[in-house]
């Protein structure tokens, strides 16, 4: 299958920094990637260099075929390279139906309308609530963000991603700062993420990237040094000694 996504030959340096080696990832439809390594490998340095935050030294980002490197954030957000939203950009006022019609309405350019009037956008509504369904946060829909769990907030964020209609998805971390004891909720959300999307996730919580991954890339010193199936992750020597090492002595997964 045809890539949807494909970065080649990354490369970001900080002054003698090599902080993004020379990274290589391409992503099919409906892939979905883990991307992990310890504290400090650089994963989101990549992201921002991916999504267009940052400049890159060297190397291309190409989006359905059509080379994005010299683009901006924003003209990669139209064209379907879509990063998930921060809890801290929620407006706690509000509700998730609120959140998620504006980023539909927002899409399709008509943002400038007086806030309430697309109550009476039959389709705009539609898409809000099928967004919505797919997060499981239909019965909170008319709560304030400030009234929901934290758990239910990252959905959101992940909620208004989705309406931004992308082709690419990046999840930063969407499990942080989720208590354990609803991560579960987190899990199911991903599952229902539509099945041609395809999702690159930066995640700590390893019981989760073990879930979620069809696909595992892992980052040490800013190099791809493994990239495979979960099953083969744990066995690698390199991924051992760089991450699973780490992580085991350490106690926390980075
Ligand atoms: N603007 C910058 N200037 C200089 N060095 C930087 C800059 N941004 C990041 N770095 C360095 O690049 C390296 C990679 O950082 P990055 O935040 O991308 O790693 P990470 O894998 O996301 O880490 P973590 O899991 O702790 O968030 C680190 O050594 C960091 O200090």
């Amino acid at each position: 299958m045809s890539a949807i996504f494909e970065v080649q030959q990354l490369r970001r340096n900080f002054g003698g920094l090599v902080v993004t080696n020379d990274v290589s990832i391409s992503m099919a439809k409906g892939d979905r990637i883990a991307l992990i390594g310890p504290n400090g490998a650089g994963k989101t340095t990549f992201v921002n260099l991916v999504t267009g935050n940052l400049k890159p030294s060297s190397g291309s980002v190409k989006l359905a075929g059509e080379d994005v490197t010299a683009l901006n954030s924003m003209q990669r957000v139209r064209r379907g390279l879509v990063r998930s939203f921060q809890v801290t950009r929620l407006f706690y006022d509000m509700t998730p139906e609120e959140h998620v019609s504006l980023a539909v309405l927002q899409r399709e350019g008509k943002s400038g309308r007086m806030f309430g009037s697309h109550a009476g956008m039959p389709e705009v509504m539609e898409e809000t609530y099928d967004i919505l369904g797919t997060l499981g946060l239909t019965a909170l829909a008319r709560s304030r963000v400030s009234e929901i769990a934290y758990g239910q907030q990252r959905l959101l964020e992940i909620a208004l991603a989705l309406a931004l209609k992308p082709k690419v998805l990046l999840l930063d971390e969407p499990a942080a700062g989720v208590p354990q004891s609803d991560t579960g909720r987190i899990e199911q959300a991903l599952e229902k993420l539509p099945a041609d999307l395809a999702v690159l996730m930066i995640e700590h919580d390893m019981d989760l990237v073990f879930r979620f991954a069809k696909r595992v890339v892992v980052l040490a010193a800013g190099t791809v040094i493994f990239d495979g199936s979960p099953s083969d992750v744990t066995n690698d020597a390199r991924v051992r000694e760089a991450y699973l090492g780490s992580y085991a002595n350490a106690g926390s997964a980075a």
